[in-house]
């Protein structure tokens, strides 16, 4: 299983369109509480996860800086979306830690907005209860559902439920993104906003996590292969 601490890519494109980070080594634990310090944003320290009794990876580490990004790549079934539940704090690792900031949003395959809303105060109620009334409008344009703000969440097409899903996370300012399959359902210029949001996140200080097996083109992007 040690397959999984050699993960690490540090240069070359990957099949993502991105570039492979410096930074994803396996590390100490003393080393993760040195750099919990500093601007960090995620960290894996040794983590193990299991599900239905099978191990899907072990003795895992990893840093994201603030301002970082990771890709999480691999086949169906590998595990991606339980290492995007442990990160979130969604699962219970078998061993090893995992430190977190305080504010994360995750977008996973369901939108997570009222249905029977219209999109705009689907995102209000979220947005309220983060303090972040007034980002609704931005995060809207950012995913062009502008034009959509009166639309009911349940008469959303499949690819506008993704983006208002994505809204919802542009609209919490959370420190982390954790996004599981952003990209899946988006046409090809959909793609582009989110990684225009993506980018825009991470010149804010912002960190994110996007497990995928969709290209998305995130520059200087760490690599995780599972
Ligand atoms: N609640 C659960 N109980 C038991 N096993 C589970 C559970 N959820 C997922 N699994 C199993 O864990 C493994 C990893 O699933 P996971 O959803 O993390 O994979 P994935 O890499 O995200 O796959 P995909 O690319 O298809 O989304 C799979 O074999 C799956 O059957």
């Amino acid at each position: 299983m040690d397959r999984h601490r050699r993960a690490a890519r540090r240069s070359g494109p990957s099949c993502c369109g991105a570039r492979g980070g410096a930074s994803f080594r396996p590390f100490g634990r003393r080393h993760a509480r040195a750099r919990g310090r500093g601007r960090v944003s995620l960290t894996f320290d040794g983590v193990t996860c299991a599900r239905g009794g099978r191990v899907l990876f072990t003795e895992l580490s990893f840093m994201v800086p603030a301002g970082g990004a990771l890709m999480v790549l691999g086949p169906n079934g590998v595990g991606k979306s339980s290492l995007v539940r442990v990160a979130a704090g969604l699962l219970a690792p078998v061993a090893g830690q995992v430190e977190r900031p305080e504010r994360l949003a995750l977008a996973g395959e369901a939108a997570a907005l009222d249905a029977e809303l219209p999109l705009a105060k689907a995102l209000g109620f979220w947005a309220a209860i983060d303090g972040r009334g007034d980002a609704v409008a931005a995060a809207l344009g950012a995913m062009a559902l502008a034009d959509l703000v009166q639309v009911p969440v349940r008469l959303l097409s499949t690819g506008q439920r993704k983006r208002a899903a994505l809204a919802r996370v542009i609209a919490s300012g959370a420190a982390l993104w954790l996004l599981d399959e952003p990209a899946n359902g988006l046409d090809a210029a959909a793609t582009r906003l989110l990684e225009a949001a993506i980018a825009a996140h991470r010149a804010g200080g912002g960190a994110v996590l996007v497990a995928t097996h969709v290209p998305v083109a995130v520059p200087d992007a760490q690599e995780l292969r599972l």
